[in-house]
């Protein structure tokens, strides 16, 4: 039967978050393994009864301090506890053998959890990523089917299933070293999901999907780490609850401050998001968090995750700092002009999308109608990020099956472009080195540098250098990029 252990049974009933914390806190630093079950129960417990309508309406208004939760008794938590052991352990075998899973083991568990749910439902809603969601309506949303199999596993004695996350995606690693994977949940909308199967080899591989093999391997504390990031506060579109924005960054501040972070920077970026709405440590900004974030994508994940630069992007542009935000997004752009575009790929898509016709174009505006000083329609180094920005859209699209570009591109493009004076433009030396051996190396698989080293840091610890003030250097543009500016000078 389920193990309840009695240190987290005197935390109960928890009345306020440090006692939330103090659960989370007692299981991660036990020798033990941390119980994935136990903390995404009681983290969407609290979540689902303050996000939901009727606690909107009474409860919060009269808790005079912040911290203060209605009444979460041990006996909810023990009986779902208990019915996720149950639901388990009564349609898998455990693991009697101490031995690693097989892919049997693990689509088993996949089959359980996926079977158990409700047949239809949106599965977009927010709230559906924790157990306390699968054990109380048989909802989860894709992340939360493959958080549950490697909870279930952990339930059958499987230490070796561990969830694996790409930026818009989760799958398991199990087996020596973890070297086998396995889909365990669906991904997007009217895809057949591919559950049971080893992780992308044909052309997925090449997509941002699967970052080209360089997902976040969870261990246990990542694990926890992954479900506090999924935390969500959001009462609805424009409010979140305070209280559970808190309990999330509390959670986050001690996994960060336990190095449970360091190689998961999507989490950091979420750790600086909460941070800068409302500041908790003096000696560490929100901004020294999305370069944090950047640092261990470079430096783990050899530079080919997105979300790094889009969290940065979104900093500098929130505050206005313009010429920063266009350097974060040409090093976006730099990150997928290896990829190639497929189908699945649709969120980045909405995000450069977003970048290109939405916030660019509201920059421009902002900067040409006043007198401003200190315009950024003055700086080279400006116009050439902003160009390094469009060709590595370009470069995207080129060797994929699906066309990203449309004519819906092209004015805000051109519009953007043309703002900046002739002058200025000149000032951007276009140099089109090894062009036929870059689109060679796209082409022939190895699609993100020239040697196949793969390691970002090594490749470029001596070449990242700020472009001189006067003379902007961007070497091979896609010919688009190269027509359009030569059109405009
Ligand atoms: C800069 C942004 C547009 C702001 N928020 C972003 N995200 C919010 C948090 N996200 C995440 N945060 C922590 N871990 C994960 S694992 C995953 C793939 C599905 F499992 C997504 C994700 C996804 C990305 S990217």
């Amino acid at each position: 039967m389920a193990v309840f252990r009695d240190v987290d049974k005197a935390l109960f009933p928890i009345k306020n978050i440090n006692t939330v914390v103090k659960l989370f806190t007692n299981q991660l630093e036990d020798s033990n393994e941390p119980d994935l079950a136990l903390l995404s129960i009681v983290s969407g417990l609290i979540e689902n009864q303050l996000t939901s309508r009727s606690n909107a309406a009474g409860q919060l208004t009269d808790s005079p301090e912040s911290n203060v939760l209605p009444r979460f008794e041990l006996e909810d938590v023990e009986n779902l506890y208990k019915k996720f052991h149950l639901i388990i352990t009564g349609s898998v075998e455990s693991n009697d053998t101490k031995s690693y899973a097989t892919r049997e083991i693990v689509k088993k568990v996949s089959d359980v959890i996926w079977n158990s749910l409700t047949r239809s439902y949106y599965k977009d809603r927010a709230h559906l990523q924790s157990l306390y969601s699968y054990l109380t309506g048989s909802k989860l949303d894709c992340f939360g089917v493959a958080y549950a199999v490697v909870a279930g596993c952990q339930v059958l004695g499987y230490n070796d299933v561990h969830l694996a996350l790409s930026e818009d995606h989760a799958w398991v690693v199990f087996g020596p070293n973890g070297s086998e994977t396995a889909e365990v949940t669906w991904h997007g909308k009217g895809n057949e999901d591919k559950r049971g199967q080893e992780i992308g080899k044909g052309v997925s591989a090449r997509s941002w999907l699967y970052v080209n093999s360089k997902p976040v391997v969870c261990t246990r504390h990542m694990e926890v780490a992954a479900m506090v990031s999924a935390i969500n506060p959001s009462l609805n579109a424009n409010v979140d609850v305070s209280e559970v924005a808190l309990l999330q960054q509390e959670l986050l501040w001690h996994l960060y401050d336990f190095g449970h972070l360091k190689k998961y920077p999507m989490a950091i970026g979420n750790l600086g998001d909460l941070e800068e709405i409302s500041p908790k440590r003096p000696d560490i900004s929100c901004k020294n968090l999305f370069d944090e974030a950047i640092e261990s994508a470079r430096k783990y994940y050899n530079n080919q995750h997105v979300y790094p630069y889009t969290y940065q992007g979104g900093y500098y542009y929130r505050n206005k700092m313009y010429k920063e935000a266009f350097e974060s997004w040409a090093n976006a752009s730099d990150v997928i002009r290896g990829y190639n575009y497929s189908r699945d790929d649709e969120e980045i898509y909405k995000e450069f999308l977003e970048i290109a016709n939405e916030l660019i174009p509201y920059i421009m505006k902002m900067e040409s109608s006043g007198f401003e000083a200190n315009t950024i329609l003055k700086k080279a180094e400006c116009f050439a990020n902003l160009l390094k920005f469009y060709d590595g859209i370009c470069q995207w699209e080129e060797g994929s099956a699906t066309p990203v570009l449309h004519i819906g591109w092209a004015k805000p493009l051109v519009n953007t472009i043309s703002k900046f004076d002739a002058d200025v433009r000149a000032q951007v030396n276009i140099v089109c080195d090894n062009v036929e051996e870059k689109l060679c190396s796209k082409k022939n698989g190895s699609i993100f540098n020239n040697n196949n080293n793969n390691n970002y840091e090594k490749e470029h610890a001596s070449t990242i250098t700020k472009p001189s003030a006067t003379k902007q250097s961007a070497s091979n543009f896609h010919p688009t990029i190269e027509a359009l500016t030569a059109a405009c000078s």
